[in-house]
């Protein structure tokens, strides 16, 4: 999990701008000199003097860097309106922006990764009222945002071109920019009206070629976005008006989107399975994977430290302050094909294998531990065993030294004559060489014992040990005894056996000691005789100085075996702690490889599973792609045949579809040009048509008031019909009357005549009036 970084670059102030400042900027943190309460740190703080290329180091390069190597990355200059995010993005005559550094950067790595091959491409595009256009197609307007499981989400219809070195990249951002919305506001002369992304798209796979096992076939896909914002904006400070206002709407509404994402996100709304309302903007739409998202993600807030835009400045420092808190979870974007996770696989398995070889051998070994273990057990039994006879032994011999004695004191009382019979081990031996010297006087000794004479040493020891040890309960006889003795491990054979491990404990002088008990003896056996038979006090016969030589000797030899004793018994104790330990060591050793191995099975099991499952569908998918492969290439003959035929026909139909579309766009222009135009006359149509129910309106009632006025008309002609033929009857009344007395008569009735006369001119003309207005009136409603 890494999270946003945050960059704050401030841009260059006029002095008297500068005097007024009221932020002050101390290491990575700016503060309200004023309010000091109110301070802001970041990951870096560049003021006024800093270069882009110092910007570009603080982070951008790493996200390039990483990018090569397979992990998205998105890098976006905010801030307020001329607070110098264009200057910064795409740099200036002087000095090169984080874009050309970026692509410069990229290729310069990607030549350095000598292991891989490498595929890039470039889009570039500007959100403009809410409209994604592709700046590298011009005519590409308006598209849209789709989202899928392969794509993740993407632009359809965002042209991609394939580019190979810096120099072209530049060129096709520079077209680019020649087509993005660009206005001149109070507040910078060329103010971006719109958010413009940069894209990169990098796509890598190992060079090795396909014998070689240890390469894999996965390809990298990695996004690396450049994002130039179009910045906050204040109506009244910018003078926005008609559409300077509708794009500041749009682009103010968009960075809100964006501040509320960032807000959310911080608050790890995200993480708690909250809403975040990427969908409410294309920006936060497009930007999506960038924020929260599987990217490695950088802001660079753009502000400017003049007093009068403080306001500005502090939001915009509290957007980025939020953005600090927002964590995103970049990883590598491996696609691998079948074959690759096949391949990878087998390397697993391999691995697998040798793992479990290695800790067979472990096991082996443990094995051959655990057998040696109790090889030595038995061998300390055998000891213990042994130490056990010769106990037993010496305790036989102090018994039968006893004995002897007790026989030389019953001597002075009893004159018996006796030898020694031959003894079966190697005392006898020692015995049996001077009597033979003796000649035949010791024969007739030995014959006279078997005759029934007192009994010799080997049976009164016999007796001796009869009278301490229990044959029975121990499982042997003395013969057995004085036979296993021979067969008794010499003791510095046991002693060299533990002399690795501990030396000799016995003291030098405890074995001087055990030494002085016994006198000092020639090394010759009859040398030793003599010197007993020198030592032996006078008034012992021959016979029993032998015997006491043969005591001395076996007195001696159990000294010896004594020391040898306590030797092995030293030995032995050794023996059986280096024995417990190497046991629990080898006990606990053998456990754990034993665990080892069970795992170690079952992972090779499983992987035995996996290879076996994956050969199956390798080998259903190799016979599928055998039948597709047969059935294709007769298919493929067949459709060369057809092509050829189609390919003249093809040619003729481009050219009538060329033809087509040439008249088409014609027709589109006029189709366009009459939707135009239809559309005014339309509206004007509509006017007219309001106008002309108004006015029928009104004409229905002139109507309605004229026929009110005709029936009068009517009514008049009738008057006048009537006056008319009473003034004909008047005229003929004044005819008959023509006489004197009636001249006065003539006269009222002349004046009365005339009276009517006018009345009827009058009456004559408002007729006339009427009938013309009605005219009129039809003539425009037939009109109409
Ligand atoms: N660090 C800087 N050094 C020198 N000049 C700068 C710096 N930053 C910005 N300017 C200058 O300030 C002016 C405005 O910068 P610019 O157009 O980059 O701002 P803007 O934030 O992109 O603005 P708008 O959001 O309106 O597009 C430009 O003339 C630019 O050259």
């Amino acid at each position: 999990m890494d999270r946003i970084h945050v960059t704050v670059r401030a841009r260059p102030l006029p002095p008297e701008d500068a005097q007024s400042s009221p932020w002050r900027i101390s290491g990575n943190a700016v503060a309200l000199t004023a309010q000091p309460s109110i301070r802001f740190e970041f990951d870096r703080i560049f003021g006024e003097d800093c270069h882009t290329a110092d910007v570009y180091g603080a982070r951008t390069k790493h996200i390039v860097d990483s990018a090569v190597q397979g992990f998205n990355g998105t890098v976006f200059a905010y801030g307020q309106t001329n607070s110098g995010k264009t200057y910064t993005m795409r740099g200036s005559a002087n000095e090169p922006g984080i874009i050309p550094l970026a692509v410069h950067d990229l290729f310069r790595t990607i030549q350095q990764h000598m292991d891989r091959e490498f595929l890039v491409r470039m889009s570039y595009m500007e959100i403009y009222n809410e409209e994604i256009n592709d700046l590298l197609v011009p005519e590409h307007r308006k598209l849209q945002i789709h989202e899928n499981y392969e794509r993740g989400i993407y632009v359809a219809g965002l042209s991609e071109e394939i580019v190979t070195c810096p120099e072209q990249v530049l060129k096709f951002v520079s077209f680019g920019e020649s087509h993005r919305h660009i206005g001149e506001t109070n507040m910078n002369v060329y103010s971006s009206r719109s958010h413009t992304i940069f894209r990169m798209v990098i796509e890598s796979r190992d060079k090795a070629d396909d014998s070689d096992t240890d390469s894999c076939d996965a390809v990298r896909v990695s996004v690396l976005n450049l994002v130039d914002l179009a910045g906050s904006e204040r109506a009244a400070k910018t003078g926005a008006e008609g559409v300077r206002l509708k794009e500041g709407s749009h682009i103010n509404k968009s960075l809100m989107t964006l501040g509320t994402v960032i807000k959310k996100l911080s608050e790890g709304i995200k993480g708690q399975g909250g809403h975040v309302p990427y969908r409410d903007s294309k920006l936060t739409r497009i930007l999506q994977p960038a924020l929260g998202g599987n990217a490695n993600t950088a802001i660079i807030c753009n502000i400017t430290l003049a007093q009068v835009h403080a306001d500005e400045t502090k939001s915009s420092l509290q957007f980025a302050s939020r953005a600090l808190r927002v964590t995103n979870c970049a990883e590598i974007n491996e696609i691998l094909t079948d074959a690759a996770l096949l391949k990878r696989q087998r390397k697993e398995i391999e691995e697998l294998r040798a793992k479990l070889k290695s800790e067979l051998e472990k096991e082996r070994i443990a094995l051959e531990l655990e057998e040696e273990r109790k090889a030595k057990e038995q061998r300390e039994k055998r000891l213990l065993q042994q130490a056990k006879k010769i106990e037993n032994l010496s305790s036989l011999v102090l018994n039968s030294e006893r004995d002897d004695r007790a026989i030389v004191s019953s001597k002075n009382k009893r004159r018996q004559t006796w030898c020694a019979r031959p003894l079966s081990n190697e005392f006898s031996v020692e015995v049996q060489e001077p009597a033979s010297e003796q000649g035949s006087a010791s024969s007739s000794v030995r014959d006279e014992r078997n005759m029934g004479m007192p009994p010799c040493f080997e049976e009164l020891m016999q007796e001796s040990y009869a009278s301490n040890v229990e044959p029975s309960a121990h499982g042997y006889s003395f013969s057995d005894l004085s036979n296993e003795d021979v067969s008794l491990p010499d003791a510095h054979a046991l002693l060299h056996v533990t002399s690795r491990r501990k030396p000799n404990t016995m003291k030098k002088s405890d074995q001087e000691q055990l030494r002085g008990s016994v006198p000092e003896l020639p090394q010759d056996p009859n040398e030793q005789k003599d010197a007993m038979l020198s030592q032996e006090p006078s008034g012992l016969s021959a016979r029993e100085s032998e015997a006491i030589l043969v005591i001395k000797q076996l007195q001696d030899q159990v000294n010896s075996l004594e020391l040898e004793k306590s030797l092995i018994q030293n030995n032995l104790d050794d023996v059986l702690e280096v024995a417990t330990q190497q046991k629990a060591s080898f006990t606990e050793k053998y456990e754990e490889l034993q665990k080892n191995a069970l795992a170690l099975q079952e992972e090779a099991k499983i992987a035995g599973e996996k290879l076996s499952a994956l050969a199956t569908i390798a080998k259903s998918k190799q016979e599928l792609a055998d039948e597709f492969l047969s059935n294709v290439s007769m298919e493929t003959q067949g459709i060369s045949v057809q092509m050829d035929q189609t390919t003249h026909s093809v040619d003729n139909a481009i050219s009538f579809i060329e033809e087509l579309f040439q008249s088409l766009s014609a027709i589109a222009e006029n189709v366009t040009e009459f939707k135009q135009s239809s559309y005014g006359h339309i509206k004007q149509s509509s006017y007219m048509i309001m106008d002309h129910e108004k006015m029928s309106k009104t004409l229905m009632e002139k109507i309605s008031r004229l026929e009110l006025e005709k029936d009068c008309i009517l009514q008049h002609e009738l008057e006048k019909d009537n006056i008319l033929s009473e003034l004909l009857t008047l005229q003929k009344e004044v005819l008959t009357l023509s006489s004197s007395s009636l001249m006065k008569e003539k006269e009222s009735i002349r004046k009365e005549l005339e009276r009517t006369k006018t009345k009827l001119r009058e009456t004559d003309n408002k007729l006339k009036n009427y009938v013309q207005e009605k005219i009129k009136l039809e003539v425009l409603f037939c009109t109409q």
